[in-house]
């Protein structure tokens, strides 16, 4: 299932259009935080298609029942550019746990790289709800490399992704590498590559214009 959050009017889109901005996107700490706020709002979404039970809570004047989450929730990232909408994810989800994981594109020619994962820190999987979060899915191969290596803390009840910009390529590499139950929520699908395999129109480099450009 994949909701693309273009599809439909909303504040979102005004968000996702300043995080597209290059004028706007030069403002550091504003690109970070529209990161941060979309990411609030799928969380707000995912947190509807959770499991919920309904609790005693004692106010000041009485009880009240109320339906709060029961499911224990994994809040996984890939270093760099993950680390804002991660936040924005736990900002809403407060109580999840996080996992970590590093990957970057070691590149063997212009055109060509490997995605090397180097580091992984995961509290176990097992019957949990996994969200994997990263603001770009270009070809893709990032996402299925740091999935796999994930596979090895257990296998979670539900896995979600929660992505900025998509492609149909990296969508396509998605269905043949992760469950077929995954829930897919992306801010808008773009239709091409560079031959570098940047997004177009995409935004640019996610990771770069949230933390300066690496060397
Ligand atoms: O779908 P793919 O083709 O694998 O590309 C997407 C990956 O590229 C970006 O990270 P990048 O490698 O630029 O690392 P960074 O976060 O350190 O900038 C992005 O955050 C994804 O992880
Ligand atoms: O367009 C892209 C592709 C990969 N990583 C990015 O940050 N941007
Ligand atoms: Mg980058």
């Amino acid at each position: 299932m994949i909701t693309d959050f273009s599809k439909t009017n909303s504040i979102f889109n005004q968000f996702l259009s300043e995080i597209r901005d290059a004028k706007i996107q030069k403002d550091r700490m504003r690109f970070r935080r529209n990161l941060e706020r979309v990411a609030e709002i799928m969380a707000y979404e995912i947190s509807k298609t959770l499991k919920y039970s309904e609790k005693e809570i004692t106010t000041p004047l009485g009880e009240a029942m109320m339906n709060t989450i029961d499911d224990e929730i994994v809040l996984a990232t890939i270093l760099r550019a993950g680390i804002p909408m991660h936040q924005g994810l736990l900002n809403y989800f407060d109580k999840a746990d996080s996992a970590f994981v590093s990957a970057f594109r070691n590149h063997t020619s212009d055109e060509e790289f490997d995605i090397e994962v180097e580091y992984c820190a995961s509290p176990t999987l097992d019957g949990k709800i996994l969200v994997i979060s990263d603001p770009m899915l270009a070809t893709g191969n990032s996402l299925a490399s740091v999935y796999k290596v994930l596979q090895k803390y257990g296998n979670p009840k539900q896995v979600h992704l929660v992505f900025g910009i998509a492609t149909e390529q990296g969508l396509n590499l998605l269905e043949k590498k992760l469950p077929k139950s995954t829930k897919i929520w992306v801010g808008a699908i773009d239709d091409e590559m560079t031959a570098q395999s940047y997004i177009v129109p995409g935004l640019g480099d996610a990771g770069d214009l949230a933390f300066g450009e690496k060397v």
